[in-house]
């Protein structure tokens, strides 16, 4: 029998599913914040941030509307340096070098840190230009390469099978499901790091959440992830670790298993039980 989170609906079951036992402290770490603050002109919206992401796992990040999950996940590849007025303080550790030292080459950290946003952004290329983008910026032109490229990142994103016998047709004719999975592609193609994830599934029916939840699930074999998601069902069926995050600040961070069934403070199972937000 499922056994239910009684408020919030999540299948409990789906938490142990036969995992291995996970300590923060076996973990190596991948992203390391050893205290972040960040302001929107002069409205704080980081609190003294402090949380070490391990590799190869999947890390969700959770928590009310404007708690600042989004504006997190954004300082692990400077996408924050784009907003006007965004001003950071304190530093992330990629491999442990700052990403916010001077002189650190922006284009080749998000190269390492591939991000993927809420709406599926492909361009307007076709399937196999949209995979093989980045590496064309790189100067990559060789077409082995790139087929082979091509090839394994599609199968990478489970879109090989169903896009094989149209690479060269429009990506905008695929579904938005197809679409977000040829995003992934189209990010991993570049063997980057660390997959940031934000809200990826938002956008997407329940069939195509599934597949991008499966394909979550494979691909932190290869890569370190971090997703952002409102769906707590889904945290609790993708992701190893769990961040709880309140009012810009973080609240409790732990393996996700003991953070949905015994978190250690009142106000992560306030949140869990649906008391709020
Ligand atoms: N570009 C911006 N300029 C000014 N304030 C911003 C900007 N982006 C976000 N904020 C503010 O920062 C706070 C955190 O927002 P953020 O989008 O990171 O939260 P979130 O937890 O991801 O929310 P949601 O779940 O609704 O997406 C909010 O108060 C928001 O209004």
């Amino acid at each position: 029998m499922q056994q239910q989170n009684p408020s919030r609906g999540i299948d409990m079951a789906a938490l142990g599913r036969g995992k291995q036992v996970l300590r923060l402290e076996d973990e190596t770490v991948a992203l390391d914040v050893p205290g972040l603050n960040l302001y929107y002109g002069n409205k704080q919206a980081l609190h003294d941030i402090r949380l070490s992401i391990p590799r190869k796992r999947v890390t969700a990040f959770i928590g009310p509307s404007g708690c600042g999950k989004s504006t997190l996940l954004r300082c692990f590849n400077r996408m924050n340096d784009l907003v006007d007025g965004c001003r950071i303080d304190g530093q992330i550790l990629l491999d442990n070098e700052n990403i916010y030292e001077k002189g650190v080459d922006v284009a080749e950290l998000r190269r390492r840190v591939g991000m993927v946003f809420q709406k599926p952004n492909p361009f307007p290329k076709s399937i196999y230009e949209n995979v093989v983008y980045g590496l064309r910026i790189q100067g990559i032109n060789k077409k082995r390469v790139l087929d082979e490229t091509v090839e394994w990142a599609l199968k990478g994103a489970a879109l090989w099978d169903e896009v094989k016998d149209r690479l060269h047709e429009s990506a905008l004719g695929l579904s938005g499901g197809q679409q977000q999975r040829l995003v992934i592609a189209r990010t991993i193609a570049v063997e980057p790091e660390v997959l940031l994830l934000d809200e990826p599934c938002s956008a997407l029916d329940p069939i195509s959440t599934l597949k991008v939840e499966e394909l979550i699930y494979e691909l932190k074999n290869k890569f370190t992830i971090a997703i952002v998601t409102h769906n707590m069902q889904q945290a609790a069926r993708v992701s190893d670790y769990t961040a709880f995050m309140y009012m810009g600040k973080m609240v409790e961070f732990g393996d996700t298993d003991t953070l949905f069934t015994n978190p250690s403070i009142k106000q992560t199972e306030d949140y869990i039980t649906g008391r709020y937000g």
